[in-house]
């Protein structure tokens, strides 16, 4: 069967470079490039786009052995009707090795007509790395080869004022485009450059804050022999998403003159302040998958799917989601009821796979920035504590033992969470005590969370409390402590 590329794609076109791209993930090819290839189609955008690969290793060979191309299936609900489609996206030109070759990703910046830098590089992305120089190449953090980059344009251009960049990350991080622009100017400083270009970079760039929104599930393991007889093409980097899209951009509206997205219908809104919508994404959607993922997980579901079927897990997803999550949420309760309902539709989305342990990845960071507010906040203005959140924390400390019933679990977080786990579940004896203690040793653990959570009342007992029934009679049956109240009441 033959490969996809530009051969075997006889009607792909290729369009002028006017952006670059930082990672080559599912996320931003199912997102941002379909919002590109859409633009490129039905306004007069006409941009093409280079994808650097951020770190050593990823998926820029095969991206270049299929010479940009991929095909996108988007799966689900569209204008009130199931909907499932395909197609290939050709707005990148090419993808870029920074590793192996350096020179090449500094020349992208030499074209005049480059205008937007996008990126994605996980929340682990936008980092300040003090070992990082001027010199390297490249150098280690995004922001690093991001910084060293605009100097090269800035003596490209002798400091042209409009040669500037609109830089859209897409990092799901808290104000991530000033996060990034003071990541930048921090290098700035460590590597001594000249008040000029730290000027051309305050005045001709523009960093925008983005929320980005939707789910993304990437290569579709599981049916991708049927996939492939269905498309009669080999392609290597088939993605799979939803129908839903959002992109909120806190920018200045001549930003939608230049990047045409409403042109094009898309869902994008550039708007003076873009915190109610990333509130309402992170705590809600976010934070539901997060809090669902222990719970669901060992009570034997895979999916997100699966777990939306199941009249108990369901239940306790939404009682979580309408009794703890939306009261901490100072938006008009009717827009956050009708987000949440949007919310709970797409996760029972027929069409897209959703795996549990995809979204597991990183947990302790992601409960942290994702569900620790909203815990905090319920017990701030109720003087309680939200059951199912607790009860959710309580599963989180028992799925990284690692074990569901005689099945191995393969979690991935960051080494020293993984080592905290070991070392606490190794001597596990099945006693209370020993329950309590390893309760006690996460919540204290600073280093994830920023601050000790055995300090608010009551916390310790309850998630203790929970576990123990978790450990001693499984999760079936603990679960009906949390959702009988809600079911009874
Ligand atoms: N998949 C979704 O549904 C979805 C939806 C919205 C937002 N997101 C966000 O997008 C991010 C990426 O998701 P994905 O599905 O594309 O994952 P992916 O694994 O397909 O891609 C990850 C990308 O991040 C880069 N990367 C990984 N670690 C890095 C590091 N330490 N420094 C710099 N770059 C790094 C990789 O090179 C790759 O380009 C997630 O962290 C998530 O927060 C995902
Ligand atoms: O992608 P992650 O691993 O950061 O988080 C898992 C999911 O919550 C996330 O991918 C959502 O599906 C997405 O944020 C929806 O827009």
């Amino acid at each position: 069967m033959e490969k996809l590329n530009r051969n075997t794609w006889k009607e792909s076109k290729k369009y002028p470079v006017k952006v670059l791209q930082f990672g080559e993930g599912n996320f931003l090819r199912a997102f941002v490039n379909w919002q590109i290839d859409k633009m490129n189609k039905e306004t007069d955008f006409n941009g093409g786009v280079v994808v650097a690969q951020p770190i050593e290793f990823g998926l820029i060979d095969k991206l270049n052995e299929q010479e940009g191309l991929y095909t996108l299936f988007l799966q689900g609900i569209k204008n009130e009707e199931a909907v499932r489609e395909h197609s290939v996206i050709d707005c990148i030109n090419y993808g870029i090795n920074p590793y192996a070759n350096y020179d090449q990703l500094l020349e992208v910046t030499e074209n005049p007509e480059l205008r937007f830098i996008i990126s994605n590089t996980t929340e682990a992305g936008i980092t300040f790395e003090e070992n990082d120089r001027l010199s390297d190449s490249p150098q280690k953090s995004f922001p690093g080869k991001l910084t060293a980059l605009l100097y090269h344009r800035f003596n490209t251009f002798a400091g042209a004022e409009d040669k500037g960049f609109v830089i859209l990350p897409c990092e799901l991080i808290d104000r991530n485009g000033e996060k990034l622009k003071e990541i930048v100017l921090k290098y700035i400083e460590l590597w001594n450059l000249e008040l000029g270009f730290k000027e051309w970079v305050l005045q001709s760039n523009t960093f925008c804050c983005t929320l980005v929104d939707r789910i993304v599930t990437g290569y579709p393991r599981d049916t991708i022999d049927e996939i492939t007889t269905e498309l009669g093409y080999k392609d290597e980097l088939v993605v799979v998403g939803e129908q839903f899209h959002l992109w909120v951009i806190e920018g200045p509206q001549w930003i939608s003159d230049e990047f045409p997205t409403n042109q094009a219908g898309l869902n994008v809104k550039v708007v003076n302040d873009m915190t109610p919508y990333r509130t309402r994404k992170v705590r809600i959607l976010n934070g539901a998958h997060t809090a669902m993922t222990p719970v669901c997980y060992l009570y034997g579901l895979d999916t997100v799917g699966d777990s939306m079927k199941d009249e108990v897990t369901r239940d306790f997803i939404e009682r979580l989601i309408f009794d703890e999550i939306i009261p901490t949420l100072d938006l008009p309760e009717e827009e956050l009821k009708s987000f949440a309902s949007a919310v709970l539709e797409r996760f029972m989305n027929p069409y897209v796979n959703h795996y549990l342990l995809s979204i597991a990845l990183n947990s302790m960071s992601k409960f942290k920035t994702r569900d620790l507010p909203t815990l905090i906040e319920y017990h701030g203005r109720t003087g309680e504590l939200p059951r199912r959140l607790v009860f959710s924390l309580s599963a989180l400390i028992a799925l990284y033992k690692g074990k569901r019933d005689s099945e191995e679990i393969n979690l991935q977080d960051d080494d020293h969470v993984m080592e905290l786990y070991s070392s606490l579940w190794k001597d596990y004896d099945g006693s209370e005590d020993r329950i309590r203690e390893i309760v006690t040793t996460v919540l204290a653990y600073e280093k994830n969370w920023e601050l000790d959570l055995t300090i608010i009342p009551g916390l310790t007992d309850m998630v203790t409390e929970f576990l123990v029934k978790i450990e001693r009679s499984g999760m079936k049956v603990a679960i009906k402590d949390v959702t009988k109240i809600s079911l009874g009441n």
